[in-house]
């Protein structure tokens, strides 16, 4: 379990996230949601350490952040960025630095290393560009690498930042199935979205901030009917029970006041 108290983080002495409450289960999939610039990566890098905490902090299993190593947290938490600089590697390669926090001087990988980086390839299906240079490769392929070397790094959390942003619908749905079953294994899965349907229909939890703030974390069901979202994005959202479980899907608000005008 990883918990966040009274969190607050940012840069150059100034907070961006305020006051921050929350903890990330194991077993559970929890979705970070808000408006751009609200600080949900921000509240990523925090929880990871990347980021010092200016006030309250971050416990892994009740440690306190502080007291950890680097590699010490890499051998709890993964992290799949937005950002990032694409190396000329091969991808097995790229898989493989995944597994840094194990090694140890000098750093050979061992045949446990290319076992967890090949599984996390079929896991992520990247494994038929194993040999490819990854510049070579497109956005979505790419994202599947970088996913892979996340769960080769074999941690109890993983925290992914807009992970379906290179993705077809096809892979967007895999990416939810990977990190659902991910949470049945027992881990922690932290996700940052933007597709709002997506996160009321796949999380377990779901926190919604709002510039830096936490306005409400609970259950998809109790985050849709406290109209949170809707209040945060400025839009309406509609829920209907369908033979394929319960969806939600979004409308401008303006639409529903231009629709009532139009009937009268
Ligand atoms: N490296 C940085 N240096 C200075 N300010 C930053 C930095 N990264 C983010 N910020 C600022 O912190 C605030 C929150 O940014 P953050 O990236 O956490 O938001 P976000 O909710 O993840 O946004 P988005 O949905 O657009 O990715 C923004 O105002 C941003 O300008």
């Amino acid at each position: 379990m990883i918990q966040l108290k009274n969190l607050s983080a940012g840069y150059f002495g100034k907070p961006v996230i305020k006051n921050v409450t929350m903890e990330f289960q194991p077993g559970k999939v929890t979705v970070l949601v808000g408006p751009n610039g609200s600080g949900k990566s921000t509240v990523l890098k925090a929880a990871l350490g990347l980021l010092p905490a200016m006030e309250g902090g971050v416990w892994y299993d009740e440690t306190d952040i502080r007291l950890l190593k680097r590699r010490q947290i890499a051998r709890k938490a993964a992290f799949l960025t937005q950002s990032r600089n694409t190396p000329s590697i091969r991808a097995l390669q790229m898989v493989l630095h995944g597994r840094f926090p194990y090694l140890s001087y000098p750093r050979y990988y061992g045949k446990e290393d290319y076992d967890a980086a090949r599984k996390a390839m079929d896991a992520t299906g990247c494994q038929q560009y194993e040999n490819t240079n990854i510049t070579r490769l497109s956005g979505g392929q790419k994202q599947g690498v970088y996913l892979a070397m996340a769960l080769a790094q074999d941690t109890p959390a993983v925290f992914m930042d807009e992970p379906t942003t290179y993705l077809d619908i096809g892979h967007q749905f895999g990416l939810m199935q990977t990190a659902k079953s991910l949470a049945r294994e027992g881990k922690a899965v932290v996700l940052v979205l933007h597709d709002i349907s997506l996160a009321l229909r796949e999380g377990d939890l779901i926190g919604v901030f709002q510039e830096g703030r936490l306005l409400c974390f609970d259950t998809p069901e109790l985050v849709y009917h406290k109209g949170v979202m809707e209040q945060v994005f400025g839009v309406d959202i509609h829920r209907m029970d369908t033979p394929h479980g319960t969806q939600y899907y979004c409308t401008l608000k303006e639409a529903k006041d231009a629709l009532v005008s139009h009937i009268h």
